[in-house]
């Protein structure tokens, strides 16, 4: 199929408050989201993902505009043509949303008994998916046996029991440590390529973009402010909403004894001023420090940093001091050439 998998058309979603103005949790979205790529919604807590997502399988619906999905209008169905829509569209969650009571085998089933599914199709079809999440060991077991990152795997392969083209991802990866993150984030990928099925997540972690998306879009107060290809964006990020989350994202933190002096504000006229200077690809930091000293006399001091991927290309961030009182001057210098810049606190 040509076109993109799903399209937001001008989507507004409303909620009436009782005797006072509505609250609107989305505002005249257009979004594409390309077929067989892995798109990430980005934004902060109330900013309207959670409800951007739900209108993929219809469990909400717009108050003005279209969300086309595989080409059918999914605020207009009718209830058959919206159960086939969900058939089409699997859903993974940050608590797991697994039933107790079954085991393992018996949650993968479940979509495919609702569907209606011949008996003696379901159980090879799930064999099949248990050891696509590699989880084979432990079909028999119920949910509280397992541990977070095994619950997940559990909830991906119920997600792709009835075969869809798109999966929804709800913070998939929220409630997991840094490791299992890590091994959900590679299966997410691992099926996106091998299945070609498209993705649509929503996540507050810039690392979770970084890591497997290809396109992102950015939402604040319930509108996009910058949408395309992830190192575009990463690389060229236009609003503050944007700059913050990538500012955030190497992990590059204040050495903890520098961290110990830090003041919001300069205290002397020796102060120095803490700023994190993020970087990406061919814009190397190096000799923008080594010019900022030798074109305009402004020592640098660098105190952390840490250079990682996005794909295959290069990203990363510094924590640096410099004199207070050449700041403004030197941030504009940085940012004329490329690299953003963000102001931690003072020392001094
Ligand atoms: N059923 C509802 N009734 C009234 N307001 C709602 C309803 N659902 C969501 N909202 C409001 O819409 C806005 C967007 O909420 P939404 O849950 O989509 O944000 P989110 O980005 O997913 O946040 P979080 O990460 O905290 O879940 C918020 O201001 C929220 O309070």
């Amino acid at each position: 199929m040509t076109g993109p998998a799903i399209s937001f058309q001008g989507v507004t979603r409303r909620y009436p408050q009782k005797g006072g103005s509505d609250v609107v949790a989305l505002h005249d979205i257009w979004l594409d989201v390309p077929q067989g790529a892995i798109t990430g919604i980005i934004g902060r807590s109330g900013a309207g993902k959670s409800t951007l997502l739900r209108m993929v399988n219809g469990l909400e619906r717009p108050s003005a505009g279209k969300v086309i999905v595989n080409a059918r209008d999914v605020g207009a169905a009718s209830d058959a043509s919206l159960r086939r829509i969900r058939r089409e569209v699997g859903m993974i969650f940050q608590h797991f949303n697994l039933l107790a009571s079954r085991t393992v085998a018996e949650n993968i089933a479940l979509p495919l008994e609702i569907a209606g599914e011949d008996r003696a199709r379901i159980a090879p079809r799930v064999a099949e998916l248990i050891e696509r999440v590699g989880l084979t060991a432990q079909a028999g077991r119920h949910p509280a046996e397992l541990s977070g990152g095994q619950k997940q795997r559990v909830g991906i392969a119920r997600a792709l029991a009835t075969g869809p083209r798109v999966l929804l991802s709800d913070e998939a990866t929220s409630a997991l440590d840094p490791d299992t993150t890590r091994q959900v984030l590679d299966l997410l990928q691992a099926i996106n390529r091998d299945l070609g099925l498209t993705i649509l997540l929503i996540t507050h972690e810039m690392a979770v973009v970084r890591d497997i998306c290809s396109h992102v879009a950015v939402i604040e107060g319930g509108r996009i402010v910058e949408a395309g290809g992830t190192y575009e964006v990463f690389s060229k990020p236009v609003h503050a909403t944007t700059r913050s989350f990538l500012t955030g994202v190497t992990g590059v933190a204040v050495p903890q004894f520098v961290a110990d002096q830090m003041h919001e504000t300069p205290q002397g006229p020796g102060a120095e001023a803490v700023v994190q200077i993020t970087f990406i690809g061919s814009h190397a930091t190096d000799p923008m420090l080594a010019r900022l000293t030798s074109e305009r006399g402004v020592s640098v001091n660098i105190l952390a940093g840490a250079i990682e991927e996005i794909g295959t290309r290069p990203f990363g961030s510094l924590i640096v001091a410099l004199p207070a009182q050449r700041l403004e001057e030197s941030r504009r210098f940085l940012e004329e050439h490329g690299l953003l810049t963000e102001v931690l606190g003072h020392v001094g």
